[in-house]
């Protein structure tokens, strides 16, 4: 008989509608099975994709403005250390509604990165069996692995979710990471515990401005790691508030808010003070009779002098440290790579074309380090030399050549570019006269300077780039057609960015770059990918400086960029037939909405909000 593992035995059970088998599951999965199968769920169908009206998750963000503000902060942090791995990062409330998600590009655009979206709701009795949804039910962290999800769609994921709890044990909201199930990583469950437990200290800290906030632990090594207990105290000595490892070390005594520190130590609160406040690490027993350290971490702002401290340090988390110097996801900038990397091992001049901003000068730069090439990279702005020193400045000149020359004479560029590689950029604006030459060198790889006699065998590189239409250019006579022929041997032509398929992964790039603190929400992309960006990635850059500077948050989301001219009808809007019924109106403002961020794409609408492609199509028509 085949032999089955415990998970295959439970699914067939649980598929088939037989009896699960004892001890296949973990428990909190099984119970979870159960009460999805007492509630009537079909394994086998599609969970309800339920989504609530955008409205109301604005309304849901401003009541958990406080949390959000930490727990984005925390979600970039946690995406920078597990990005590249086809994950997403989600914020939830208290009712498992999805408020923020923190993706990289290949986990959004799939089936299951479109069906988490703020606004999803995770709840068990919809989803099934699902991290989101049992961690705000047990109040405690799960992780779901692949199949142990209740509906056999979920298969191929894993979750792992992780409740914020505030000081009365109370569910305030909930953090999740899901990754496609083959991409598992086992310690990204503990990433995303400490992820919360870094969220509950934080709220602490930002809830308690007033009081004395004291952290705690039985070994003084510990007192700047999350495992520390943390207290606030009010000036009276009134526990405040205490968090979940504090809860833990003083378990089984009256740590309750509302208690008095002198309930909880030996040392009364006045002489505790008295050590803490001189800056120093005092050691007293707690009622209990076991010797803890503990420190101060904050003088209220009613305390003498306000000095308050920043939050703990914490265990250093690794970041990545290898990211390319630009992104090149998309499939036809990743190919314009490998050709690049053959084109420079051949020699072969290469020409790189495309909208201005698109980053021609960043690959003609990266085409200089795939050659390997030991002299410079010498960039030749060919619309900014004046036409009559062209020559003079690209083949240099002997001493006093012609008027204005340089006493000493100069090299020229390209002797400077010798055993390197020689960028014209702007190749259209070269002058006619200085074409001839420059065909000539092309040819021969030979210098000879203005008013010199020696010629001089150089070694270079070319790479030319240009954002105007070299072939009309030829057309008009504007430019030599042997000279086009020369230099564009070896094209490529890089994408404006709005046809980009790595947009995502542009704006997370340039935020790591200028902010790599500042989180931007998928929300926020999904707003910028609706402009026409023109200029393109220079313009999204100082688009995205704009809003830090603008920014009141630790964080920038779809508001932070309300200047941007998304070309995007109003989507508060219904449609004609729905707007005089206010019934039918919400729906399709929804649909519409949805329809908006999906970069008006009916198939994906259709999808997040389960409805047919003909009823969406109906309403944004
Ligand atoms: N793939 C990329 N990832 C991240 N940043 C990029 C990328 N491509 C370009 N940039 C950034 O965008 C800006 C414009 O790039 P670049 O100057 O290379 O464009 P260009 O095509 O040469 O522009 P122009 O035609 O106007 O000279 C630069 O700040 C560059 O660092």
């Amino acid at each position: 008989m085949q032999h089955l593992s415990g998970i295959e035995r439970a699914r067939n059970a649980l598929e088939n509608g037989g009896r699960l088998p004892v001890g296949s599951l973990p428990s909190v999965v099984a119970d979870s099975w159960q009460r999805c199968r007492d509630l009537g769920l079909d394994p086998r169908a599609a969970p309800r994709n339920s989504v609530v009206p955008f409205s109301q998750v604005n309304q849901r963000r401003e009541q958990n403005a406080a949390l959000r503000r930490l727990a984005l902060a925390e979600m970039q942090l946690l995406h920078s250390q597990i990005a590249g791995s086809n994950f997403m990062i989600a914020l939830g409330d208290a009712d498992g509604v999805v408020l923020d998600t923190i993706s990289d590009q290949h986990f959004a655009d799939s089936a299951a990165g479109r069906s988490i979206i703020p606004g999803s709701l995770w709840n068990e009795d919809l989803r099934g069996t699902n991290a989101l949804g049992l961690a705000a039910m047990a109040h405690r962290p799960v992780a779901i692995y692949g199949r142990e999800h209740y509906f056999s769609c979920h298969g191929h994921l894993s979750c792992m979710a992780a409740p914020i709890l505030n000081s009365r044990g109370e569910t305030l909201g909930l953090l999740d990471a899901s990754c496609a199930f083959e991409a598992r990583q086992e310690h990204t469950h503990a990433l995303v515990r400490m992820a919360a437990a870094q969220i509950e200290n934080g709220l602490i800290y930002q809830e308690c401005s007033e009081s004395f906030i004291f952290a705690f632990h039985p070994r003084v090594e510990y007192l700047d790691t999350l495992s520390a207990g943390l207290l606030s105290v009010s000036p009276d000595g009134s526990i405040i508030s205490l968090n979940r490892p504090g809860t833990t070390l003083l378990a089984g005594l009256p740590a309750a808010i509302g208690s008095h520190f002198d309930d909880l130590f030996e040392a009364g609160f006045g002489s505790a003070m008295d050590g803490l406040l001189n800056g120093g690490v005092i050691r007293i027993r707690d009622r209990a009779g076991s010797g803890v350290f503990m420190v101060c971490r904050q003088i209220g702002q009613r305390g003498a002098d306000a000095m308050a401290k920043p939050a703990p340090a914490l265990p250093a988390l690794l970041r990545r440290s290898n990211a390319p110097d630009f992104v090149c996801d998309d499939p036809i900038v990743k190919r314009s790579m490998t050709d690049i990397a053959d084109a420079v091992t051949l020699r072969m001049p290469v020409h790189i074309t495309g909208e201005t901003g698109t980053g021609k000068d960043l690959m003609a730069r990266h085409a200089h380090t795939l050659s390997g090439r030991k002299g410079q990279f010498v960039p030749v702005n060919c619309g900014a030399v004046p036409e009559n020193l062209f020559i003079a400045e690209i083949f240099g000149h002997e001493r006093g050549a012609f008027t204005n020359a340089r006493d000493e004479g100069s090299p020229g560029l390209a002797r400077t570019a010798d055993k390197g590689t020689l960028f014209f950029d702007e190749v259209a604006d070269i002058p006619l006269a200085a074409q001839t030459s420059l065909l000539r060198f092309l040819d021969s790889m030979e210098v000879r300077s203005v008013g010199g006699q020696k010629t001089l065998k150089v070694d270079v590189q070319i790479v030319s780039a240009t954002n105007r239409n070299l072939q009309e250019m030829v057309a008009t006579k504007a430019f030599r057609a042997d000279l086009y022929y020369r230099l564009n041997a070896f094209t490529i032509r890089l994408p404006a960015l709005k046809a980009r398929s790595d947009f995502a992964g542009v704006v997370r790039h340039l935020m790591q770059a200028m902010a790599p603190d500042t989180a931007v929400t998928d929300a926020a992309i999904a707003r910028l990918a609706l402009h026409s960006w023109p200029g393109n990635i220079r313009e999204l850059k100082t688009a995205l400086q704009r809003a830090l500077v603008r920014r009141r948050m630790d964080y920038l989301d779809e508001d932070s960029f309300e200047d941007i001219n998304t070309g995007e009808k109003n989507v508060d809007d219904s449609c004609d037939s729905c707007r005089p019924h206010p019934l039918s109106r919400s729906k399709c403002r929804e649909i519409r909405s949805i329809f908006q961020m999906s970069g008006e794409n009916i198939s994906k609408t259709a999808r997040v909000l389960n409805l047919s492609r003909t009823t969406v199509y109906k309403h944004v028509r």
